[in-house]
This record gives C-alpha cells, sequence and structure tokens, in this order.
C-alpha cells in the first residue's frame, strides 16, 4: 500500500514577518502541490532501512532503522496523537545522521532533512519505509515549500491509521476530517519550527486548510472572497533562507521595540482591510476597479513595511520599479531577501500589458508565473497496487 499526499503553496497578500510579532497576515493557497509518497515494504522484503529520496533536490538517503532508533529511542517515544516540539537535545540527535549524507554543497537544505526525521520516528516509531518528496514549485522563494513539506509528510505518515476519517474529494483525492486536519496541522507546525526558528503558524495553516485565510495569533478566520483575485508571481531567483531573515526582523525589534511595535500594529491594520476589501460583497465594474486600487496601495504600504523591516532586495526593488512603470502595484511575498513578488493584475487590465511587464521582467532574469488562488488545501490519495 502506498499512500500519497499533496499540500499547497501558498502566497501572502498582506502581514509576512509582522504576523510572527502577533499581527493579522492574509494567505491565499495556490494551484501548486508538493507531494509526499509513503509506502512500507513487504514483511517479506526484509528491508530494515529508511529511505527518503528529495527528487527536487536530487538527494537520496538510506539510514539502518536501527542506526536511527540507536540516535533518537533515548529521547523517548512520541505519541502520534499529541504532536511535540523537537527539543534542542533531539536536534543535535538527529544531526550526524543527517550531516553524514548530505554534501557540503547541500548543507543549507540540511534542516529539511532534520525535519522530516523528527516527523517520521515521532508518528510512525523505528518503522522502515520509503519516502518520495516532490515539489512543483520552488523552494525557498517564498512560496511555503517549507510548510508544504511539513503538512503533506505529516498527512501521509497519519493517513494509514485505523481511525481516519476521510471525505471523497475528486479525481482519487480524498480530503480528511477536521479533527484530522487538526492534528496534520499541528505536526507541521513542529516541522516548520525545525526550518523556520519561530514561525507564526501561517503557513502551514493555509496549506492545511487551502482557501483564503486570516490568521493572527494561530487563530484563523477563512475569508470568502467574492471575485478571484490574480496575481502575476515574479521569482527574482534570488535565494534566501527564512530563519535568517525571521531571526533579523527580531533582532531589529530588540534594538527599536516602539518603533517595530507601530510598523507591526500599521501592518495589522493593512491586513485587516485587505480583509474586509476581499469579503466586500458589490459587483458592479466601478467598484471593482475601486476595491482592486485599494487593494494595490494596500499592497504598495505593506511593502513600504517590509522595507522598513529590512527584508527588501536589489532584486524586489527592481520588479517594483519595472511594474510601477506600468502602474501596477507590487509586493514581496514570504520571507523577502529575494525569492517571489506578488503583482495585482486586476480584472480589466490590458492582456498586452500583462505581456509586456512579464517580457521586460524576464528580460531582467527573473521567472514570472499565474497560479491559480484558493484552491484546495491537503489532500490524500491511495494505491493499493503498490
Ligand atoms: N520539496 C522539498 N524537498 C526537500 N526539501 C524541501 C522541500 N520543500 C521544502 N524543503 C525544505 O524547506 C527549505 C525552504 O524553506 P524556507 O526557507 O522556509 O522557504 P519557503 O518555505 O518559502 O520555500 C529548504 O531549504 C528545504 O530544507
Ligand atoms: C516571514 C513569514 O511570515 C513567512 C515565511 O514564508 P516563506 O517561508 O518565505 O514561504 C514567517 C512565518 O510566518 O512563519
Ligand atoms: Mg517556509
Amino acid at each position: 500500500m502506498e499512500v500519497t499526499a499533496r499540500a499547497p503553496g501558498k502566497i501572502i497578500l498582506a502581514g509576512e514577518h509582522a504576523v510572527v510579532h502577533g499581527s493579522t497576515a492574509v494567505a491565499t493557497s495556490i494551484d501548486l502541490y508538493t507531494y509526499v509518497s509513503l509506502s512500507f515494504p513487504a514483511d517479506s522484503d526484509n528491508d530494515d532501512k529508511l529511505k527518503l529520496h528529495m527528487k527536487d533536490i536530487d538527494l537520496e538517503f538510506s539510514w539502518p532503522i536501527g542506526r536511527v532508533k540507536e540516535a533518537l529511542s533515548k529521547l523517548g517515544s512520541q505519541i502520534p496523537s499529541s504532536p511535540a516540539s523537537c527539543s534542542p537535545e533531539a536536534i543535535k540527535s538527529i544531526a550526524p545522521l543527517v550531516d553524514k549524507q548530505i554534501p557540503e554543497a547541500k548543507i543549507t537544505l540540511a534542516s529539511g532533512v532534520s525535519a522530516f526525521l523528527w516527523l517520521y520516528t515521532s508518528i510512525r516509531g523505528y518503522k522502515s519505509g520509503k519516502v518520495v518528496i516532490t515539489s512543483e514549485f520552488p523552494l525557498g522563494s517564498g512560496l511555503g515549500s517549507s510548510a508544504a513539506l511539513c503538512v503533506s509528510l505529516s498527512a501521509a505518515l497519519l493517513a494509514l491509521s485505523d481511525s481516519v476519517n476521510l471525505d471523497y474529494c475528486h479525481q482519487g483525492w480524498l480530503m480528511f476530517g477536521e479533527n484530522e486536519l487538526e492534528l496534520v496541522n499541528k505536526w507541521a507546525f513542529e516541522g516548520e519550527k525545525i526550518i523556520h526558528g519561530k514561525p507564526s503558524g501561517l503557513d502551514n495553516t493555509v496549506s492545511t486548510y487551502g482557501n483564503m485565510i486570516k490568521f493572527r495569533s494561530g487563530e484563523l478566520t477563512r475569508l470568502k472572497s467574492n471575485r478571484p483575485l490574480r496575481m502575476l508571481i515574479t521569482n527574482t531567483k534570488v535565494g534566501r533562507n527564512t530563519k535568517a531573515l525571521v531571526a533579523s526582523v527580531s533582532e531589529r525589534t530588540v534594538r527599536h521595540p516602539i518603533a517595530m511595535g507601530a510598523v507591526f500594529k500599521a501592518v495589522d491594520s493593512i491586513s485587516n482591510e485587505v480583509a474586509t476589501i476581499i469579503q466586500s460583497t458589490s459587483h458592479d465594474d466601478s467598484t471593482v476597479s475601486e476595491k482592486e486600487d485599494k487593494l494595490g496601495e494596500l499592497m504598495e504600504m505593506n511593502q513600504g513595511l517590509l522595507q522598513c523591516m529590512g527584508v527588501s532586495h536589489a532584486s524586489i526593488e527592481t520588479v517594483l520599479r519595472t511594474t510601477l512603470k506600468y502602474k501596477l502595484a507590487t509586493k514581496l511575498t514570504g520571507a523577502g531577501g529575494g525569492g517571489c513578488v506578488l503583482t495585482l493584475i486586476p480584472t480589466f487590465q490590458s492582456e498586452t500589458v500583462v505581456d509586456e511587464v512579464t517580457a521586460e521582467l524576464e528580460a531582467c532574469g527573473f521567472q514570472c508565473l499565474i497560479a491559480g488562488i484558493g484552491g484546495k488545501g491537503l489532500q490524500v490519495s491511495f494505491n493499493s497496487s503498490s
């Protein structure tokens, strides 16, 4: 029996970083997914290994299960139904398992492998198995690959337990019941802590539940958008690391608590206004344009505040300058420091302009894409033939 779980990436429309410090954020899933397939060897195979294939980064790991048990069982056993944090002691025990098998050039990817080992052993114990991971969107670029990985992995690991509640969705994909989603989301948050250091929980929550959400201090409100939003996503291809950027904002907050407190408060107001505009019900054309103008302005204001937090980047500023020539509003999405940038494409925008701005951005060496917004969250599928 093989189970595959898929969880979507996300874009943050308002509130990244500030959300880590208690402000409201608004985010939506995109229709690009990370897939995790899990299979267990047949009893007759005598295979006592834990195998991991991370296809996107071309890394394969194989650990004798006894070796994993020796490293981790001294920390006590975990209970799958009660998500627990990976202690600094556990991180230390996991590190040699990862470091020995990861080439120096890919060492920045090690935290994802540590999160894998923590989630696998906490949920499945010391059982041999094989996990294959692939993603449809770029890693480490602000689209939430770390959260999508933690959500899909936690779901695949929990999916084979007897008590799991599943609802039919479509094309062979099934959806977890509410309790299961909550459990997956909690485990994924524990995985995100290993990758992000101090996550807000926004990314794993939007990846688990999908659609558009407003999020503040662990509380989610589902938003019903009355018109489809169109965002051009530009990947600057400048690599960055969420953990380092989140830490740098926290350090700035320690140095300037009052000023940064005011910045976070302003972001909170922006996010709440974005949520109100998205949910407002009027449909006539003039109101649609007015709403989009306001959204664009709020995105620009949020970008200004992200600059105050010190997470913009020369490549992001290039995207801003380029889209401004076409009177289009832009902000970074995710942790910043490079990565992806969002540009609002108004409903009545001419396609020629979209083509021109895309061509100009691509001529700078960036990569543009338009993803579907607000699709389903976590889904699982079973394949009994394998
Ligand atoms: N498909 C994947 N395969 C392997 N590692 C992954 C995958 N997706 C995410 N990761 C891990 O997550 C890290 C990127 O997370 P992060 O810096 O938070 O950026 P983002 O979440 O915006 O993509 C990678 O360095 C890697 O450790
Ligand atoms: C900066 C932050 O708000 C979002 C980070 O998103 P990403 O990992 O860059 O996709 C951090 C968080 O909310 O945990
Ligand atoms: Mg991340």
